[in-house]
């Protein structure tokens, strides 16, 4: 009976966290003081994050420090937390892509703020930090692609999993390297690699530090597709079209169709099939489903 009350308890509040925004994994509860870390990270300055977005509800953002081969620096970590929360609160936005600058996707945590950072303590909340944000990047209302050009390695290849697919152009590679340098990923990628490939195929990618190319990758279901271009130009454009297919339609049923798939994706059953009668209710009788009736659809 106890156990009972408190696992509906558990529910309702995972429930309450996936409906709200902007909501963090960690706060204060847990140990986290997320002004002492952004005080730090604001040291670390270089690089930025840039995000456009077209009339169509596409977003594009990219990860730019090219000299560095897209390595997240201090300040970076930051734009990304600033441009998620815009993200968050695009009522047009449908679709999204995440690229590198210059030909390659991204190298992860800059190593010299690895290094200066190299107290516990400081890596442990630079993480929770950062895993808050992808956190809430992996549950935007939007549909979101990661553009795999030249190379996504370490907290690189972490973030193509907070993404809902992932697209690869030739020669292009995914390679979770943090064994080669002590480390286990950091940013959620092993929870959510798991999730995507299963337990056996991540271990293997993981304990092996393994170069995924796109075959490789695309056998896993790791990616959806091999893109045919590599250039920066026409593998964007590609990529945009591929995700067209799927942001087809008003904003508003696109995002309620992705939060149905979140909460498929992340609660319990039963949990689920309540969330996603409250997303039906946000949907049924609105502007989109009116109008569609009043044309007497066929769906041939
Ligand atoms: C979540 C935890 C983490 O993400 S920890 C960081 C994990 N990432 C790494 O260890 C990546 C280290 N870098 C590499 O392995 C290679 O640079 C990779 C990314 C494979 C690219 O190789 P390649 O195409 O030959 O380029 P390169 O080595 O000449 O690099 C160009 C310049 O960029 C730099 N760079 C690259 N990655 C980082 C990084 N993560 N942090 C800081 N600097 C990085 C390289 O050092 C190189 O700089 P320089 O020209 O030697 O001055």
């Amino acid at each position: 009976m106890a156990v009972s009350f408190w696992n509906n308890l558990l529910q309702i509040t995972k429930n309450r966290v996936l409906q709200q925004r902007g909501v963090s994994l960690y706060n204060y509860t847990h140990g986290f003081e997320e002004h002492v870390i952004k005080k730090k990270l604001e040291q670390f300055a270089g690089g930025s994050i840039n995000l456009s977005k077209d009339g169509n509800g596409i977003g594009v953002l990219t990860v730019n420090n090219p000299r560095l081969m897209n390595a997240f620096t201090g300040t970076m970590m930051l734009e990304l937390q600033e441009k998620v929360t815009e993200l968050e609160n695009w009522k047009e936005g449908k679709g999204l892509i995440i690229r590198g600058a210059e030909n390659t996707f991204c190298s992860g945590s800059d190593l010299n703020v690895v290094k200066a950072l190299s107290s516990m303590q400081d890596g442990v909340n630079t993480c929770m930090f950062i895993r808050n944000t992808l956190t809430r990047l992996m549950r935007l209302p939007l549909i979101s692609v990661a553009l795999v050009q030249g190379k996504a390695v370490g907290g690189g290849a972490e973030l193509t999993t907070a993404c809902d697919f992932r697209l690869m152009t030739p020669g292009s590679e995914i390679r979770f390297v943090h064994k080669e340098i002590g480390l286990v990923p950091g940013w959620g990628g092993a929870t959510r690699l798991v999730q995507l490939i299963g337990s056996g195929n991540a271990l293997k990618l993981l304990s092996g530090a393994l170069k995924v190319d796109p075959e490789r990758a695309v056998s896993l279901r790791l990616a959806e597709e091999i893109l045919p271009s590599s250039d920066e130009t026409g593998s964007l454009e590609e990529a945009c079209t591929w995700l067209n297919q799927y942001t087809k339609g008003p904003a508003e049923v696109i995002q309620a169709m992705k939060k149905v798939v979140i909460a498929g994706r992340e609660l319990h059953l039963e949990a689920a099939l309540r969330e996603e009668k409250d997303i039906f209710g946000t949907v049924w009788g609105g502007p989109a489903h009116v109008q569609a009736l009043a044309q007497r659809p066929k769906h041939k």
